[in-house]
């Protein structure tokens, strides 16, 4: 049972999904959300990206924070999707949700998450990331306009919600689901082991 003296979480994120995620881990924890910059070199791979804005998102929050506070840990994390080696982000309007699921329809992709946590006191971290294979299924061009209209896919790594509309146009996953929705927990409560965080 989480006590309060024990290290608190900070959720270095402005995503109601992992807003949601992380309190099923049942420990104490606030949201801190702080400005880092997304844009990448183009040759990285994407565990490489995933790694990097993951540790970035969670030291924007880092480097504000007060030297006067408990310690805590920062967790950030960043999702993409890649397909046919092209790494596929938030849309940035409809007509580019309309190209991302015209290409993953019937096929399968791989969706890549990494979590990073940096300690408040020593600025010391840990990254890394999942993978998650997803099957989708065969769409038409008028379903795919349908779900666009919903707005689900705006806000969201690919174009989908696998936790919203969008588990009805997936076939399968190979892998973990939280991955998917943007927060691997798994990995995460492993990673909070090195900070002496045992959530279980
Ligand atoms: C594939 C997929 C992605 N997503 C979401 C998770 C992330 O919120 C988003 C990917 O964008 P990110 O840039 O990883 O995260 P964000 O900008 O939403 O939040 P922040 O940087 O403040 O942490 O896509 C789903 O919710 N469901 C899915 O099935």
């Amino acid at each position: 049972m989480a006590q309060a003296s024990h290290k608190l979480l900070i959720l270095a994120s402005s995503s109601p999904r992992r807003q949601e995620l992380i309190r099923s881990l049942g420990w104490p924890f606030e949201i801190r959300v702080s400005e880092a910059d997304e844009t990448v070199e183009d040759l990285l791979s994407p565990a490489q990206i995933v790694e990097m804005l993951s540790l970035r998102k969670a030291n924007a929050v880092y480097a504000q924070r007060s030297h006067s506070e408990p310690s805590a840990v920062v967790i950030g994390s960043d999702t993409i999707v890649v397909f046919d080696g092209q790494v596929l982000g938030k849309p940035v309007d409809e007509e580019d949700s309309f190209r991302m699921l015209s290409a993953l329809q019937g096929n399968t992709h791989e969706v890549f998450s990494g979590v990073a946590c940096v300690d408040s006191a020593t600025g010391e971290h840990i990254v890394s990331h999942r993978v998650t294979r997803v099957k989708m299924k065969p769409l038409s061009s008028e379903q795919i306009a349908r779900y666009i209209a919903t707005g689900e896919p705006s806000d969201k790594a690919g174009s989908y919600a696998i936790q919203g509309l969008g588990a009805t146009i997936v076939e399968g996953i190979e892998g973990d689901y939280f991955n998917v929705v943007g927060l691997p927990l798994s990995l995460l409560s492993d990673q909070l082991k090195s900070f002496n965080i045992h959530v279980l």
